[in-house]
């Protein structure tokens, strides 16, 4: 089954709230644990075993697994791997972004049948050129998974490139449009996702882009729901008609419940109430 399919039946069965991994140093403390690898086996288990099978998909961030090397990288592998056992979407946020031959290589490392790393979706970044992440998308249509492309995202420093004019629109409008067409056979979600900040309602507004992301029938990831400030009400309003398509994420402010399973479990699902 194709990724946009996978993902909206989970969602009809869940919801659409997307909690991510993200072991920050202070999160690891706050929960009593080691800034060392011992610590991050032990908070990306109870992870795991908080949201497996308890949410449709969920968002671990690479950086966070990677400051640890190797041994950082085959806990993630883990991760993936429990996530995928407890039949939850993994979308790995990687924000890949290379000239052609060596996105190959990262669309490899995690979109192949083969990998150790593989996850269902990934980010990319269209911002080498939209064209640059080609092999990543070609190889997730291949083997039924998602590419999560970043069109407007939630760090007010993206607005210089992403808000720039080129051929007489914003780029952002240009990427959205981009993907609108290649999920253009799609009957909800399509297989190419985008990430829109959750905060960026107004900017959403200005531009004029919450018709063009609603026909674009891409599943929209959404960060920056609480530790960014964003809350569910701002993304319902700020995506207007696109809304329904919008998974909204939140790292910190989820992780903030544990270490305890159940209270992680129940901000997971107070998320999805939230969201719903
Ligand atoms: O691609 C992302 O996930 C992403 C895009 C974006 O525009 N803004 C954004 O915050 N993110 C990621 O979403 C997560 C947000 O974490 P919190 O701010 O702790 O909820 C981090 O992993 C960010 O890297």
């Amino acid at each position: 089954m194709s990724f946009g399919k996978r993902l909206g039946e989970l969602v009809d069965r869940f919801g659409p709230f997307c909690p991510g991994i993200d072991p920050h140093a202070a999160l690891l403390k706050s929960w009593g644990l080691a800034d060392d690898v011992a610590g991050l086996r032990v908070f990306a288990q109870i992870c795991v075993e908080a949201f497996g099978g308890q949410v449709a998909i969920v968002k671990p961030q690479s950086a966070f697994f990677e400051r640890f090397g190797s041994a950082g990288i085959a806990v993630l592998e883990d991760v993936l791997a429990g996530l995928r056992e407890a039949g939850t979407l993994s979308l790995l946020d990687v924000k890949r972004g290379d000239i052609g031959s060596t996105m190959g290589g990262y669309a490899d490392a995690y979109l192949s049948d083969a990998s150790p790393l593989r996850a269902d979706a990934i980010t990319v970044s269209p911002y080498l050129g939209f064209g640059s992440v080609q092999p990543a998308l070609d190889l997730a249509a291949d083997t039924g998974r998602g590419v999560f492309v970043l069109a407007l995202t939630s760090n007010p420093e993206a607005a210089h490139v992403q808000q720039a004019t080129y051929d007489g629109r914003a780029v952002a409008a240009d990427v959205i449009d981009r993907v609108g067409r290649l999920n253009a056979s799609a009957d909800r979600f399509g297989d190419v996702g985008m990430v829109v900040g959750a905060t960026t309602g107004k900017q959403l507004a200005d531009l004029g882009l919450t018709g063009a992301l609603a026909d674009a029938k891409a599943p929209l990831l959404a960060p920056g729901v609480g530790a960014q400030g964003a809350t569910f009400d701002d993304v319902r309003r700020g995506f207007g008609p696109a809304a329904s398509l919008v998974l909204p994420a939140s790292s910190r402010e989820v992780l903030a419940a544990g270490p305890d399973v159940a209270d992680l479990r129940k901000a997971a699902r107070a998320g999805n109430e939230a969201a719903r």
